[in-house]
């Protein structure tokens, strides 16, 4: 099978600052897998770079087969489904959720005189009901708990959809509550194999739904480590990645990491 999506030894140059730095990746059909490294390390700038908004300094892209730069991009972004804390500033808050979601077939933001067909609204409305927010369809985005307005960009970047789903940090800000919902959900989502391939950026390791099969683990714009999940999340690789030294824990399909010697209680009173 091709590659969904591939870098190539990519660098990407900011004036002096080289955010990525010969970067090479490749994501098959059917994998899932989570973008993982500290502040600044570069992921964000990835995502960018597989979306097709952005193009590197140097080395290749290739989406879904088409390689940036000798493709239109406006014809691979509805095959890419993005939910990012960029793009979701872009919704109005009196828009009806029901529309947020709805609007992603056309890659706008702002339901204004467009003519939806039934089936749209049916599909939006499933997909809502999928993540647990369809009794919040009529409501307007702008009422949303943070939590409920991550799902609802979960389920409109999912509308197209597309062949590649793309999610920048989809539980930061969640409670709890909040971010276990949503990986309950995103477990579903990977566990189907009728879902798009799916890239999931966090810094934190308990925030990788069950079902994720893959790593690519970034530090200061190079890759620390890149593979099945298993050889990636290790105390190793996330000490090297993350400078300090970690303890790694799996429990069933969920991962835990915290500073190795950090016990409960063991703070001087
Ligand atoms: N236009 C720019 N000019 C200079 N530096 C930039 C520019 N854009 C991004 N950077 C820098 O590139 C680095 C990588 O940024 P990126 O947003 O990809 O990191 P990240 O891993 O997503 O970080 P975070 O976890 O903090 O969101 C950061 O140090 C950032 O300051």
């Amino acid at each position: 099978m091709g590659d969904v999506l591939e870098l190539d030894a990519v660098s990407v140059r900011r004036g002096t600052k080289m955010i990525l730095d010969d970067v090479s990746w490749s994501v098959n059909e059917g994998e899932r897998w989570v973008v993982l490294g500290p502040n600044g390390a570069g992921k964000t700038t990835v995502i960018q770079l597989v979306s097709g908004r952005m193009h590197p300094t140097s080395g290749s892209v290739t989406i879904i087969g088409e390689p940036l730069g000798r493709t239109d991009v406006a014809e691979l972004r509805p095959l890419i489904g993005v939910a990012s804390a960029a793009l979701a500033h872009r919704i109005p808050d009196a828009e009806k959720v029901l529309d947020v979601v709805v609007t992603a077939s056309y890659g706008i933001t702002g339901r204004w005189r467009e003519q939806y067909e039934d089936l749209d609204t049916d599909r939006a409305q499933a997909l809502l009901d999928v993540f647990g927010v369809g009794h919040l369809s009529g409501r307007a985005y702008g009422t949303l708990s943070s939590g409920e307005r991550k799902r609802v960009q979960v389920a409109r970047a999912l509308m197209p959809d597309p062949e590649v789903l793309l999610l920048d940090e989809p539980a930061a800000g969640l409670d709890l509550g909040g971010r276990e919902e949503l990986m309950q959900a995103l477990a579903e989502l990977a566990g189907d194999r009728r879902s798009p391939v799916m890239v999931l950026v966090t810094h934190h390791v308990e925030e990788i739904p069950p079902g994720f099969t893959h790593a690519l683990l970034l530090k200061e714009g190079t890759v620390e480590a890149v593979g099945p999940i298993d050889e990636v999340i290790t105390p190793q690789h996330l000490s090297r990645a993350f400078g300090l030294d970690l303890e790694v824990e799996r429990h069933r399909d969920r991962f835990a990491a915290r500073a190795a010697g950090a016990h409960v209680g063991a703070r001087a009173h």
